[in-house]
């Protein structure tokens, strides 16, 4: 990640949403937070949402931010994204955090 800048981080509890049982379940092996960040390939210009758990670096979500994505901010402190193949939630630990991960998410999508 060295050619990657972090444009900010936030502490998440990283969801993904089980469509069979319609229910949002940890993104990684167990439940917790992690630490957030939208990191800015400035070469390619590409964008990515890169999270690894407080607890023992586990990258529990490592997705690329795509041009027209819709990013939805549900709560204050809950958003959430598609891809093609599923459904991110994030679960802040505060509406700062989400507010600063919100305002840099809508920035590189424009920047798109
Ligand atoms: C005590 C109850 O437990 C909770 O609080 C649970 C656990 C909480 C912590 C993890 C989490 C927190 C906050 C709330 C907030 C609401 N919410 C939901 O899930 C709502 C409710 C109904 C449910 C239905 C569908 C679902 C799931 C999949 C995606 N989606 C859509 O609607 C998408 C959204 C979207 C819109 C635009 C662009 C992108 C996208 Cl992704 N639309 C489409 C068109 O794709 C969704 O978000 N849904 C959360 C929730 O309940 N919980």
């Amino acid at each position: 990640m060295s050619n990657e800048l972090s444009l900010t981080s936030g502490r998440a509890n990283v969801m993904v949403y089980d469509d069979v049982n319609k229910k949002w379940v940890p993104a990684g092996t167990t439940n917790g937070f992690a630490k957030v960040h939208i990191y800015h390939h400035v070469v390619n210009n590409t964008y990515r949402v890169v999270g690894r758990k407080l607890q023992d670096q586990e990258v529990v979500i490592n997705c690329a931010i795509l041009k027209g994505l819709k990013y939805n901010q549900a709560t204050p402190t809950f958003h959430q994204w598609r891809d093609n193949k599923r459904v991110y939630g994030l679960s802040f630990s505060s509406v700062d955090d989400a507010n600063s991960f919100a305002n840099t998410m809508l920035r590189a999508i424009d920047n798109l």
